[in-house]
Formats: structure tokens, C-alpha cells, sequence
């Protein structure tokens, strides 16, 4: 049977939440410790554990047909490579950052400097684009460091919460990108394996829509319905049921989960009472 070949990390930030997504779409893998390669046991699909930096190079050359990747790393050395969809997760930024006492205030201040950075390819774009020479060191790990032994006078890393950068007495001045984990493609892909990811593509958009949302019920007196109603506009419109208590309904609703604290307090102030709030696993539209 023909299968679809995907690349998900195989150790570090992405692998986890990558096996995670493939499980909530549905897809059962068998995954022996230390195994390169698994099958999903209910899907054609074919896992290959890479390195997240390989994984470019396996796209373009057809090896796997898809990935779930940094988009970081495929701005870096894939950016001819098609992304499907953003996945939501591993969300970051590469940012240009200098020591704390350094009088540099934008990339356009690290004119002749020295920028220690794991990704020379993005920073030179930007170099670029800004029209400023530098000298780049290209190093794979500790990044931050560099500065501190009298390596570089900027770096250019990933940045998430800053925590690195502090600890490093580092300050961020340019924010050259941000990035999340993405579904990307092989431009080598058959018609065959094209309708395997339209139909992964299908599932994960329902899961993210799901992930984004939260499923609310509430009680109400029926005369204060029609300011609740307001409040609650639903997928559609908001579901009524009548509840055994007579002048009182039951309401259900759909609202994306960065409204809902600020919702919630709207609907107690309107009279809501007995308000249940539960996740959604899949939402289809
Ligand atoms: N601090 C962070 N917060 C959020 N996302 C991050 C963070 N650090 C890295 N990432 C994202 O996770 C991806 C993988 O990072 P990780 O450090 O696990 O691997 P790596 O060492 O860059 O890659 P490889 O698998 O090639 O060894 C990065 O490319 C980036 O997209
Ligand atoms: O802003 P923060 O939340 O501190 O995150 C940023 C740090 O996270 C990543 O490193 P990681 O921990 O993955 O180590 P690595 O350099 O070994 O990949 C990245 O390279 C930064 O150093
Ligand atoms: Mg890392």
C-alpha cells in the first residue's frame, strides 16, 4: 500500500507536541524507543524521526513528502518549500540582540560589528536588505554565550520567553522574524500522497479550530435571553432548550478561548447562571 512518508523532529521542542497533533488527528503510532522509522497503525502514513536542521534538504530532495518543521528553519534553508499549515505550537521568534551596555539600537548600529548567530542565512537577508555589512559567526549551539567571551558583539537566536537572553545580560533591539511549528511539503510529492495530505490537512484544521474554541453552556432567566443571545454569537446562533424550571432556559455556545474570560464576566453581569465551560476536541465547518 502506497504511504505517506512525514519527518517529525526526533528529539527536542517540537518532537512532543508533533506526536501530540498526529494522536489528536486520529493517527496511532507504534513508536519503539530509540526507532527511526514507525508506521501509523490506522493511517498510510510512515514516521521518520530527523533532526529538525536535516529536514529541509530531505523535502527538496523528496526523501519524506512532508514534515512538521520550525518555520525558522525553513526560512533558513528551505524557503522554496510550500507550508500546508501552521500548526500553532513552538511559537518563537529569531531576534538580533546585543549586551545590555551596548549603544546599538537596530540592525543598522551593527555596521562592521561581529554577529554570532546559527542562522547566517537569515541574517545576512536582513543584512541585506538593510544594507549593512557585518561579520557573521556561525555556531550551532549557546549562541547567547557568545558575546560574554569576547566572540561577537551581537548574536541572532531564537527568543521565547527573553529568559536566555537576561540570564545572558543580553538585550533584544530587532525582531527579524516570528515562527511557529508548520505542516510543510516536498515540491517532489505525488498526486497520490497529495490526497494522503489533504486529508491530514482536513483533520488538523478541525483539531486547531477545536483548539482555539471552547464549548459553553449556561443557564438563564428567558427574559434576560436576548442580551445573553447578544453576547453569544455562536457558530452559528446560540442553542435554546427549555430547562424543567419554568421561565428558564439552558444556552449552549461556541467562543474562541482569548474572548472567553472577558465573555464570562459579560454573561454574569447579564444575568447567566450555572456556567459550564468544556474544551473541544474537533470542530468541523
Ligand atoms: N525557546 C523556544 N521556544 C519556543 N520554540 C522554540 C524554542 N527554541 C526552539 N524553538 C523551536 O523549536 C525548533 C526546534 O528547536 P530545538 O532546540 O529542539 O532543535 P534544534 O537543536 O534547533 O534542531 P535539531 O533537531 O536539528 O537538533 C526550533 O527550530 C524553533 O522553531
Ligand atoms: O527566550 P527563551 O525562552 O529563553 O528561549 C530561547 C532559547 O531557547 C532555545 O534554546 P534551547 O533551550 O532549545 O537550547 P539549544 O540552544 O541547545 O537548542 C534558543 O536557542 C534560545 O537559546
Ligand atoms: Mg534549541
Amino acid at each position: 500500500m502506497n504511504k505517506l512518508k512525514i519527518a517529525v523532529q526526533k528529539s527536542g521542542r517540537l518532537n512532543e507536541d508533533s506526536m501530540n497533533i498526529l494522536k489528536a488527528i486520529g493517527i496511532s503510532i507504534d513508536n519503539g524507543k530509540d526507532q527511526l522509522k514507525a508506521s501509523a497503525r490506522n493511517f498510510p502514513l510512515e514516521v521518520f524521526y530527523l533532526r529538525n536542521g536535516d529536514i529541509p534538504q530531505y523535502l527538496r530532495d523528496g526523501v519524506v513528502d512532508c514534515a512538521i518543521i520550525g518555520e525558522n528553519v525553513l526560512i533558513e534553508k528551505g524557503n522554496d518549500l510550500p507550508i500546508v499549515e501552521r500548526l500553532g505550537f513552538s511559537k518563537c521568534r529569531v531576534s538580533i540582540a546585543v549586551p545590555k551596555s551596548s549603544t546599538a539600537k537596530s540592525l543598522k548600529d551593527l555596521e562592521g560589528k561581529r554577529i554570532a548567530t546559527s542562522y547566517p542565512n537569515t541574517v545576512n537577508q536582513f543584512l541585506d536588505k538593510a544594507g549593512i555589512k557585518a561579520n557573521l559567526h556561525i555556531i550551532n549551539g549557546s549562541v547567547e554565550i557568545a558575546p560574554n567571551i569576547g566572540l561577537a558583539d551581537a548574536v541572532c537566536d531564537i527568543v521565547s520567553s527573553g529568559s536566555t537572553l537576561f540570564k545572558n545580560g543580553l538585550k533584544e533591539i530587532e525582531k527579524l522574524l516570528t515562527s511557529e511549528a508548520v505542516l510543510a511539503t516536498s515540491p517532489k510529492i505525488s498526486t497520490e500522497n497529495q490526497a494522503i495530505i489533504d486529508k491530514i490537512q482536513f483533520r488538523l484544521q478541525s483539531v486547531l479550530k477545536g483548539r482555539q474554541n471552547k464549548y459553553v453552556l449556561l443557564n438563564a432567566p428567558n427574559d434576560k435571553l436576548d442580551k445573553i443571545v447578544n453576547i453569544l454569537p455562536g457558530m452559528n446562533s446560540p442553542t435554546i432548550l427549555p430547562l424543567a424550571k419554568d421561565g428558564w432556559s439552558s444556552l449552549h455556545s461556541v467562543i474562541n478561548k482569548n474572548d472567553f474570560w472577558d465573555v464570562i464576566d459579560e454573561l454574569k453581569a447579564n444575568g447567566a447562571e450555572g456556567i459550564l465551560v468544556c474544551p473541544i476536541e474537533n470542530m468541523v465547518l
